[in-house]
């Protein structure tokens, strides 16, 4: 797949792609729907955003991505995308009015043949370019347009809204329903505190930083190590928050690898989010807590052994 960070000076071999066209966070069945839509008209395009036009807009609200960058290019590739146009999304670009969207940048600048968007796609200044204008506008600057119909689960539309919400819930599954594959979290392993051995539970501690957090709170998991002489499957217990025993400030995820020895430091790990078990607790003492410990590693290897 080819990553393309402008619109502008477009190589010839990008143009005339058939494209998805949005945000793509999460890239969840919605998602994946839109991008099959696309298929078969035209080398595949996806044509996004970077950074997520909320992070411009507002630049000091919370963390909300579902991925970053890097996940969701990864993600896509695996879907058959062959051009990423991770479109910067700065002043300039926000300014454009629905028309001058389309004009300059969807048809003078990427050139492309079709494009693909949701039902409920709204886009230029002001969000004020609806589905029904993009088609209009398409068929003035010489592409085509399909609007897909948005697929829901249990009645209600995916989003990565919902998806969001659900991980702040704690409903692990109902994102999974969502995405169509578990919720990851993936990244480095930094060094802790170096506690976690002492309890008995060395765990893998990763920087949730720019991410959406999902539920502070011990889950089951599945963690894949990516590199290393111990890369492979393996089933967790996993803490995400601030860990109230110590007085943590910042939060980030601690996962103990069930059936595993050895050192995991700079890996690169998945964590796979499957099921939520309880909330981050502050026990009378330490060994109030390696009992509890104890027992969530014993539900998670129940929960993930059933499958
Ligand atoms: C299964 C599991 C459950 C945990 N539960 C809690 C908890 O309820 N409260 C808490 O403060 N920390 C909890 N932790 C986090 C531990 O406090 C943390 O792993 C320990 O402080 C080690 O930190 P370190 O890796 O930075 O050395 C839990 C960790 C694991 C793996
Ligand atoms: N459930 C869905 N069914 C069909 N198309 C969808 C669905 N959700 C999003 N899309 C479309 O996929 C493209 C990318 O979606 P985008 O990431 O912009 O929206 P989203 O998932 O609804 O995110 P958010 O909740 O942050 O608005 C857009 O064209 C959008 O309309």
């Amino acid at each position: 797949m080819q990553i393309h960070q402008d619109w502008q000076w477009l190589d010839a071999a990008a143009r005339g792609a058939s494209c998805a066209l949005g945000n793509f966070d999460g890239v969840h069945l919605g998602h994946q729907a839109v991008i099959d839509l696309a298929r078969g008209q035209g080398p595949l395009g996806v044509i996004t955003f970077e950074p997520h036009p909320r992070e411009f807009f507002q630049p000091d609200a919370a963390p909300f991505r579902l991925m970053n960058a890097e996940a969701r290019a990864s993600r896509l590739a695996k879907l058959g995308v062959e051009h990423l146009f991770q479109l910067p999304f700065n002043a300039g670009l926000a300014a454009l009015s629905p028309e001058e969207f389309v004009r300059d940048v969807l048809a003078r600048g990427l050139g492309i043949r079709h494009v693909v968007i949701g039902e409920d796609f709204c886009f230029g200044k002001g969000r004020a370019g609806s589905a029904a204008d993009l088609v209009r506008l398409g068929a003035q600057y010489g592409f085509s347009t399909t609007v897909a119909p948005l697929v829901k689960t249990a009645g209600t539309s995916i989003s990565s809204t919902a998806i969001r919400t659900a991980l702040s819930e704690g409903r692990p599954r109902d994102a999974a329903a969502m995405l169509g594959h578990l919720h990851r979290i993936e990244g480095a392993v930094i060094h802790g505190e170096k506690r976690g051995r002492e309890l008995g539970f060395p765990t893998a501690n990763m920087d949730l930083a720019g991410l959406h957090l999902p539920a502070f709170g011990v889950y089951a998991v599945r963690v894949d190590v990516l590199n290393g002489p111990q890369a492979g499957s393996y089933l967790g217990a996993a803490s995400l928050g601030v860990r109230p025993m110590f007085n943590g400030l910042t939060p980030n995820l601690e996962t103990h690898l069930l059936d595993f020895k050895g050192d995991l430091y700079g890996r690169q790990l998945s964590v796979a989010m499957v099921e939520y078990l309880r909330p981050e607790l502050k026990f009378s003492g330490l060994p109030a807590l390696i009992e509890q410990m104890n027992a969530d590693c014993l539900q998670a290897r129940e929960i993930l052994s059933a499958g």
